[in-house]
């Protein structure tokens, strides 16, 4: 039998730093007699050297529309305008599969080249939960910039950063009062929630902690007395949502919507007072100027989707340690049992009419 051979291609975004596989997991790769090509990224966080040392093949930024057929084209994020059709099998966050916003025309190009997409957010257990996501770290970077907005320190533009610059100002932000103030972190018990937590251990702030338990009965009153609101819920269906128009002139502490699960338009915004994210030039936006008659603080929200960026150093290692025993599972026939739900749902998303051409 051939070797699997996986291809870590360079991320076309110019801010995208993070690397689905570390040099320091490429061994458990070989070891499982894969081959492993890596191409160059002139901005990825981990050196081209670092690869090279860790036995993985080096080659231009690019080359993989020419890689072998056989070869697994492995990213993060979208693919690059051209070539016009994929013939290989894919393995990145391609947002495909429900109708988004450019999804028909990715799919196109896989029906043009007879490729194949496997989609990482579609790599699911029995259960259907997700086995590799990004969650950890964009709870912590989400929760980190709530507090340092809180403690007015968030410069703004954000750039990626080193996790110890940014425990270093949390710890500022703390040392400066922000430790006196009250967090609620909503999904607490999930992989972002978890995250989230952590990065406000660090700042010394007082926690929260509410998942789908606490929120059956939603105590609106409690929530809105804590100052910050860090949002990380993940629902497939619509729920009472946590802060709604009419509580913005309710008397309220609240003053930070930290929202990282960033579901803004769907029909499961637990946060309907912002339908708009926010961005590394802009991370903040104010909803509501508060009003001293009812006792309402100003009110700001974060909702910024693409969290992990900013930390891409750690983001890339958790993320490889959780991938690369799935990637192993390649070598089985057929591929292990996520591979193969990955491929049902290109399968589903493909057999849908609007995926044609002409269409
Ligand atoms: N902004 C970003 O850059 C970014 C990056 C990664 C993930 N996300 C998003 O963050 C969200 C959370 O991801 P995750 O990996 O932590 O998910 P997860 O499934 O690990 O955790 C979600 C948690 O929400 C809880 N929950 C569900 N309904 C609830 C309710 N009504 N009240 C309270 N808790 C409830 C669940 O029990 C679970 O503990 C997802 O929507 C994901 O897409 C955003």
């Amino acid at each position: 039998m051939q070797p699997v051979h996986v291809w870590i291609r360079s991320e076309s975004r110019s801010t995208e730093q993070r690397a689905p596989v570390v040099p320091a997991d490429v061994p458990l790769l070989l070891d499982a007699g894969f081959e492993v090509t890596v191409e160059e990224s002139p901005q990825r966080i981990f050196s081209s050297d670092e690869y090279a040392a860790a036995g993985a093949f080096v080659v231009d930024e690019g080359t993989w529309t020419d890689a072998p057929d056989d070869a697994y084209v492995l990213g993060i994020k979208e693919l690059p305008d051209a070539p016009d059709s994929l013939r290989h099998r894919h393995i990145f966050f391609a947002h495909a599969f429900k109708g988004q916003e450019g999804a028909q025309d990715t799919l196109k190009r896989f029906r043009r080249g007879e490729g194949r997409l496997l989609d990482i957010e579609y790599l699911t257990d029995e259960q259907g939960k997700r086995v590799v996501a990004f969650g950890y770290w964009a709870g912590y970077v989400g929760a980190a910039l709530g507090v340092l907005h809180l403690a007015d320190r968030l410069v703004a533009p954000l750039v990626p950063m080193a996790k110890h610059d940014l425990d270093t100002e949390l710890e500022k932000a703390g040392q400066a009062g922000a430790d006196q103030l009250l967090a609620l972190v909503t999904g607490a018990r999930g992989r972002s929630g978890r995250g989230a937590q952590r990065a406000l251990m660090t700042a010394g702030l007082p926690i929260t902690r509410w998942d789908r338990q606490e929120t059956i009965d939603l105590h609106k009153q409690v929530l809105l007395g804590h100052d910050m609101l860090v949002n990380c819920v993940f629902t497939p269906t619509p729920t009472t949502p946590f802060v709604e128009q009419a509580d913005l002139d309710h008397e309220r502490r609240l003053s930070v919507l930290a929202d990282v699960t960033c579901d803004v338009t769907g029909p499961t915004n637990m946060l309907p007072v912002n339908t708009e994210i926010t961005t590394w030039q802009e991370p903040v936006r104010r909803l509501h100027d508060g009003d001293p008659e009812h006792a309402s603080a100003a009110l700001d929200v974060i909702a910024i989707d693409n969290l992990p960026s900013l930390l891409p150093r750690e983001a890339s290692e958790g993320f490889s340690t959780d991938l690369v025993p799935h990637l192993l599972g390649l070598a089985e026939e057929g591929g292990s049992g996520p591979w193969r739900a990955a491929g049902r749902a290109f399968d589903e998303a493909m057999a849908r009419p609007d995926s044609r051409d002409g269409s």
